[in-house]
């Protein structure tokens, strides 16, 4: 397999500030918006309900949320997932202050109906189940993760890794704990079976699983000439289609 075109996470943290910067002026809450919704439509190529059961559709897609806009992005998923017919339930443990943004999102997510557990909430676990999970969100940190890993992070990771065996993973940008360069650095690691790269892929998309994770991108928000100046070919998206498999 030939090696994706990637963009390192400081180009991404460049690519992000000029397309928010004043040339542009595209807003985080348009990109976020774009971007948790193809992650949306990732999570529904991957697990349809077209034919399934009626138990199967009410399982629930449980989207943990971390402190940054990686966060962001799956509490904007959550909406559309419960828009789209899923069963989405929200873990978003530490809530940013940043801007009155993330709360606006909290606020849609209560118009939808949509269950935000606590933020101290000790049982999350019993959220985790096989009989009653259909994918686990991993919306927790993108490309300006830094390890190591702080709590209440680190223990939550291990418990995903315990679970992904029997539970998949969806990531959002980069499976949450890999150096966002160098790939899974420390054990255990999760192992996505979906990766949602957002814009471009990062270069620790080169160390996903072949045959185990199922490579998407996402985020189709710039035109040819700005991802050649970050050289890279835009993605071939079809018709309306926010995401494409790579
Ligand atoms: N252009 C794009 O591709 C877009 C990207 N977006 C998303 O934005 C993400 C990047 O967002 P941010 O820059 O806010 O960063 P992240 O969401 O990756 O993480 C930042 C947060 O993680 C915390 N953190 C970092 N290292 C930590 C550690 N070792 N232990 C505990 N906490 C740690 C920081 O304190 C901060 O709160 C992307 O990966 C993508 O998901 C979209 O929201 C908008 C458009
Ligand atoms: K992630």
């Amino acid at each position: 397999m030939s090696a994706l075109k990637v963009v390192s996470s400081k180009l991404a943290a460049e690519i992000d500030k000029e397309l928010m910067g004043p040339q542009i002026g595209f807003t985080l809450q348009q990109l976020m918006e774009l971007a948790g919704f193809s992650v949306a439509q990732a999570v529904c190529r991957q697990f349809p309900l077209s034919g399934k059961t009626e138990t199967e559709r009410g399982k629930h897609v449980f989207v943990i949320a971390g402190p940054g806009n990686n966060g962001g992005d799956g509490l904007v998923c959550a909406r559309h997932l419960k828009l789209f017919g899923y069963n989405p339930i929200v873990y978003y443990p530490k809530r940013s202050e940043r801007t009155e943004f993330y709360k606006q999102l909290v606020h849609q997510l209560n118009f939808f109906k949509v269950p935000i557990l606590s933020q101290d909430e000790e049982n999350w676990l019993e959220y985790l189940k096989p009989e009653k999970t259909l994918c686990i969100v991993d919306a927790i940190f993108g490309f300006s993760f830094k390890p190591p890993m702080r709590e209440p992070f680190k223990s939550i990771v291990e418990e995903l890794c315990k679970l992904q065996d029997r539970i998949p993973i969806v990531s959002v940008d980069v499976p949450t704990g890999w150096d966002v360069d160098k790939g899974p650095i420390s054990q255990p690691s999760i192992n996505p079976a979906v990766l949602v790269s957002l814009t471009v892929p990062k270069p620790c998309s080169n160390h996903i699983r072949e045959n185990f994770t199922t490579h998407y991108v996402g985020g189709r928000f710039i035109p040819r000439d700005f991802a050649n100046k970050y050289g890279f070919e835009p993605f071939g998206y079809e018709s309306t289609d926010q995401i494409l498999k790579l």
